[in-house]
């Protein structure tokens, strides 16, 4: 495994000029980047309406940061495959395709050329299994020890799920298992939903989705509208099989790239029906983990139901940056 930081200057990405840091990055990124004037090379890259296949163009943007979404020991392969993957996520949740990305970086002149060269090729890795073509970006040289790089991916979609949507009374799922993402690896390795997105595009009654990112505490806020609150039956948590991983755990810690929905309109019987038909197309298992209720008047909340049918507020919040 190449290292962050080169121990000879010859081997940093400091001994290097712009260009050629950009020749060597894009090399490794090869066969994943088409010629100009679709791909880099030119002032702008040039995009054929015509590869967008659906009708509305989805766009999303998210980093990897040292320190903060990977450390120094991570592979440098893993962290350029979780940059693609993490905003492949985001795609997913909308039931979208992803189609281009683009690039830009922060890079300190002592990151090794051989980490960055991997870290190209774990983007290709996750690029070839999803179908994604770079087609430019940008880099910068940042100071000390400090590296990032910045994804921008455009896809498309036919009729894109939103976060708005979710009524009271209507069913909350989520597919996977959730926490202990760090301790586990997943926040490295998980695979975006992509499959799972366009089945749920394709169900009328799906009401609202997302991804799960900064961890289902924080998330599930961001599907309840005014006057809306969520009832999660814990003992239904789908929690990540993981020495050390709890249900607090499975709500606050962030990084699960699972997706949350609700469905409308959906009896009893009809729900293991879904969920089986759900595994039959996409092989991923789903749980049904609550609903959405009302609570008119008062701010949204979190509560949790236990085994016994006691309901409490669940207070602790997801992963946040500030
Ligand atoms: N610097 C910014 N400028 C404009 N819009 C922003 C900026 N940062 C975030 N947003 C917007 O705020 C909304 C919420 O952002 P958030 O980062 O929570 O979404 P996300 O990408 O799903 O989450 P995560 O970053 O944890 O994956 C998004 O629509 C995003 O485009
Ligand atoms: C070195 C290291 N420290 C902490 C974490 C945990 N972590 C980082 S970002 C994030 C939420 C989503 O990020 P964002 O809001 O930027 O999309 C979480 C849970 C990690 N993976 N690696
Ligand atoms: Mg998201």
């Amino acid at each position: 495994m190449s290292e962050c930081f080169a121990r000879e200057f010859s081997k940093s990405v400091g001994s290097l000029s712009e260009k050629e840091l950009i020749r060597r990055f894009c090399g490794a990124l090869k066969p994943c980047m088409p010629p100009s004037p679709e791909g880099a090379g030119d002032d702008c890259a040039v995009l054929p309406k015509g590869n967008f296949p659906l009708e509305n163009i989805l766009s999303t943007s998210d980093a990897v940061i040292l320190g903060r979404h990977f450390s120094p020991e991570t592979s440098a392969f893993d962290a350029g495959r979780k940059l693609l993957n993490r905003n492949a996520s985001d795609i997913a949740s909308m039931g979208g395709v992803p189609v281009y990305a683009m690039t830009s970086s922060i890079i300190s002149p002592k990151i090794s050329i051989e980490w960055i060269e991997e870290f190209a090729r774990g983007l290709k890795f996750a690029a070839q299994k999803i179908g994604v073509k770079f087609v430019g970006g940008d880099v910068a040289r940042g100071d000390g020890g400090f590296f990032s790089m910045h994804l921008t991916l455009l896809g498309a979609v036919q009729k894109p799920l939103l976060r708005s949507g979710a009524k009271c009374g209507d069913r909350i799922f989520v597919t996977g298992a959730l926490g202990a993402s760090f301790e586990s690896g997943r926040h490295l390795t998980f695979e975006p939903r992509l499959k799972e997105g366009l089945f749920l595009a394709k169900c009328a009654n799906v009401s609202a989705c997302t991804d799960l990112s900064d961890g289902l505490a924080s998330d599930i806020f961001d599907i309840l509208a005014d006057g809306e609150s969520a009832e999660i039956f814990a003992d239904k948590i789908p929690v990540f099989d993981f020495v050390g991983n709890s249900l607090k755990k499975s709500l606050c810690d962030g990084e699960d790239y699972e997706l949350l929905f609700t469905m409308s309109d959906m009896s009893d019987f009809e729900v293991d029906a879904f969920i089986s038909k759900f595994k039959a197309a996409t092989s991923t298992e789903i749980t049904e983990i609550g609903r959405i209720v009302s609570s008119v008047g008062e701010k949204s909340k979190l509560y949790l139901i236990d085994a016994w049918g006691v309901k409490t507020e669940f207070k602790d919040e997801g992963f946040s940056h500030f």
